[in-house]
């Protein structure tokens, strides 16, 4: 089973992510994968930290500032993305219950063993819970169920998932 969630910046991606997450560790499965958070200063979002979920391990996935490879006003750290994201996508397919990979977009675009590790995620027998920003909806639709959240959907959508999440783990 492969699920995708999209929606606005900013509509909760991330939330709904962890918030699974955390449901079926308690319930004893084995979560692997990465997610990305923005870090503001001052009310302003000057980049993107990325973690790992099975491991306590975080690193910047971007910053604003000079210098490449670059999207819009950020500059990706493509070390911290591969030795902090791809890493810990590599572990979830290995060892994992499920995959999660927050998000699939242009920053993580920047690494090709990021877009290896996507390949690999989509392969793999396992549950992959992934979120896809706007511009890679069109890219990835066949590939699983599309989410799109919306402040008024949100929480019944968190319900929904998990409960699907779940029932395929739980067989
Ligand atoms: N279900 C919810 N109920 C209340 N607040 C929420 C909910 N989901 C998200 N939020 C709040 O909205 C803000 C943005 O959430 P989040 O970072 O999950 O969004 P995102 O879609 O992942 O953003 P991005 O575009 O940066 O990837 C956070 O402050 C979060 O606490």
């Amino acid at each position: 089973m492969k699920i995708f969630v999209t929606g606005m910046p900013g509509i909760g991606k991330t939330t709904l992510v962890l918030k699974i997450a955390e449901e079926l560790q308690k319930r004893g499965f084995k979560v692997g994968g990465m997610i990305t958070q923005e870090v503001r200063k001052n009310g302003k979002r000057v980049g993107f930290k990325i973690k790992a979920l099975d491991i306590n391990e975080e690193g910047i996935l971007a910053w604003v500032g000079e210098g490449f490879p670059r999207v819009g006003k950020y500059v990706v750290n493509v070390e911290d993305l591969n030795r902090i994201g791809v890493s810990a996508i590599g572990r979830a397919i290995q060892n994992a219950d499920i995959i999660i990979i927050d998000e699939i977009g242009a920053m993580e675009f920047k690494s090709r063993e990021f877009a290896k590790a996507v390949e690999e995620a989509l392969k793999s027998e396992k549950p992959l819970l992934a979120t896809l920003h706007r511009r890679w909806v069109d890219k990835f639709r066949d590939k699983g169920e599309l989410y799109v959240l919306t402040v008024e959907n949100r929480e019944k959508i968190r319900e929904e998932i998990l409960h699907e999440l779940l029932k395929v783990l739980e067989s």
